[in-house]
């Protein structure tokens, strides 16, 4: 089954819940979320929306660090995964976990702007104002829920990441691993956030290994208690989430 994102009007503010007592003790209110790298450090954490590399093309408002942070049951999940991957040579890397709910506010804005300037890689064949209603982005994320996490493999050793900057040519995150963003991770099929029906999980037109390495990450977390989003490969939900009614706002630092 997938976790298929509720359509529903975009929300001016979270619905909740920067007030709840924290539940841990570092320094950074985090409220019960905790960083990933505090449960398993040797999950690599690669935070697209801190950076310039994402489908937008600027950090995005509420991520203050290159941070991971989750639900406890999320990320305990994500270690038992970490550990049943160590054998074969492989490493989790997170490219979103917790989203605050103004981050999504941010993309709500930017999808009713002019702004194409990443088109070339992350939506190459869809108009911008497609990507909300054809389910690419959602309005209410479960990403804000904290339970909700973005993610690859990576081959251990970590082979070196290359860096986006920004203004650099793009390729489309369609184009055949060696010509698409250098992105240290397996083959996937497509790069991350490639807003495409390449990136559906169980699209029979991607090619070996890349297929191969879909399945196994899915039914990895799957074993681990995650649903697998049907359009992203990359995306997945913790079942028997937590706080599945509540969408905080907390930034991510
Ligand atoms: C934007 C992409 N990384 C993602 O997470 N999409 C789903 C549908 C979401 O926004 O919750
Ligand atoms: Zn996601």
């Amino acid at each position: 089954c997938s976790d298929t994102p509720p359509p529903s009007a975009p929300p001016t503010q979270a619905t909740t819940s920067t007030t709840a007592a924290p539940t841990t003790t570092t320094a950074a209110n985090t409220g019960p979320l905790v960083s990933v790298q505090d449960v398993d450090p040797s999950i690599l954490v690669e935070a697209r929306y801190f950076t310039d590399h994402n489908f937008v093309g600027e950090r995005i408002e509420g991520y203050e660090a290159n941070k991971c942070l989750l639900m406890p049951q999320a990320a305990e999940g994500l270690k038992r995964v970490q550990a049943e991957l160590k054998p074969k040579s492989l490493s989790l890397k997170v490219y979103d976990c917790y989203r605050p709910q103004r981050a999504v506010n941010h993309f709500v804005r930017w999808a009713k702007n002019a702004d194409t300037r990443m088109k070339g890689e992350f939506y190459p064949t869809l108009g911008k104002d497609r990507l909300f209603p054809d389910g690419y982005i959602a309005d209410r994320s479960g990403h804000s829920r904290g339970s909700t996490v973005d993610l690859t493999l990576v081959a251990v050793p970590p082979p070196p990441q290359a860096q986006y900057r920004a203004g650099d040519a793009l390729v489309s995150c369609t184009a055949p691993k060696e010509r698409r963003f250098a992105d240290n991770s397996v083959d996937m099929g497509t790069g991350y956030d490639c807003f495409d029906k390449l990136a559906h999980t169980a699209n029979p037109a991607v090619g070996q290994p890349a297929q191969a390495n879909r399945v196994l990450l899915k039914s990895l977390m799957d074993k681990h208690g995650f649903t697998n989003y049907a359009q992203e490969w990359w995306h997945f939900t913790l079942r028997g989430e937590p706080h599945p009614e509540t969408y905080f706002d907390l930034p991510v630092r």
